[in-house]
């Protein structure tokens, strides 16, 4: 393990949050918190960071909770504990998504309606910014899946500013590959909830995850090699746009 763990996890954050200008003075920032590793990692990041980054920012959490029985005392007294308010909102999405839907992928719309109420909480708080936990992984899987399952090649921005709300979302932990939040959340003995929904761990994603670990045991450089094919992307390398050919007479 790196000497000094938490200044080189620090560091890839800070990286992230100046390549992408995610966060400016005055910010009011709003991690979307799940209570799972990858957000409870981010949330204290970015507080132990708040002490020392020259701008000033103001962090605030908010649980949605989708209807599943959790038990979110462990997150409250967490939050208590690193002097961030945290908010829950109170959902009937996992009733939605599994007693009244009709038709359509449950994944596609639980985050859909999990969006909406974030969002809508966000802005009655007054934020600006909404950080969510979604790190390297995140990025390469959201690559193959949006690849082999639709035929596009696409992958969701560090940042992203959303016309319709005025929100910018942000996404601090994209230079960091999951096993380095693991050991982050080890190291620093941080606590968690797991996911309670049914269809976790059941999805095309994890077709992708057992992709991905293939991958990188053959090739153990994958991911950084992944990041640095995104930042010095070239357009010149790629095909030209073809555009679709008119009706023949
Ligand atoms: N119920 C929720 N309430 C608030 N934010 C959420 C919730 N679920 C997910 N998010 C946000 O969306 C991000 C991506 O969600 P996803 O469902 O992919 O979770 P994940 O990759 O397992 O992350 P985590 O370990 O933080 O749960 C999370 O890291 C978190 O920031």
């Amino acid at each position: 393990m790196i000497k000094n763990y938490r200044k080189w996890f620090l560091a890839r954050v800070k990286r992230a949050i100046y390549d992408f200008g995610m966060i400016e003075n005055g910010d009011r920032v709003v991690v979307a918190f799940s209570g799972g590793k990858d957000s409870v990692t981010l949330l204290y990041a970015l507080k132990l960071i708040s002490r020392f980054l020259p701008v000033k920012f103001e962090l605030e959490t908010i649980f949605v909770k989708t209807g599943w029985p959790m038990d979110v005392q462990v997150l409250e007294e967490f939050c208590r504990s690193i002097n961030v308010p945290f908010h829950i909102v109170e959902t009937e999405i996992a009733k939605i998504v599994f007693e009244e839907r009709d038709g359509g992928s449950p994944c596609a719309i639980c985050s859909h309606l999990r969006r909406g109420a974030l969002h809508t909480k966000a802005l009655e708080l007054g934020c600006n910014k909404v950080a969510l936990g979604h790190h390297l992984d995140d990025v390469i899987e959201t690559f193959f899946l949006s690849m082999i399952y639709t035929g596009q090649m696409k992958v969701f921005s560090p940042s992203t500013f959303l016309d319709r709300t005025g929100l910018t979302m942000i996404r601090p932990l994209v230079y960091l590959a999951a096993e380095e939040v693991m050991s982050f959340l080890q190291s620093e003995k941080l606590p968690f909830i797991a996911n309670p929904c049914p269809v976790n761990g059941h999805t095309h994603r994890e077709v992708v995850k057992e992709f991905l670990l293939d991958l990188v045991q053959r090739f153990p450089d994958f991911k950084a090699r992944f990041l640095n094919s995104l930042q010095t992307f070239d357009q010149e390398n790629l095909w030209p746009e073809v555009r679709p050919r008119g009706r023949r007479k």
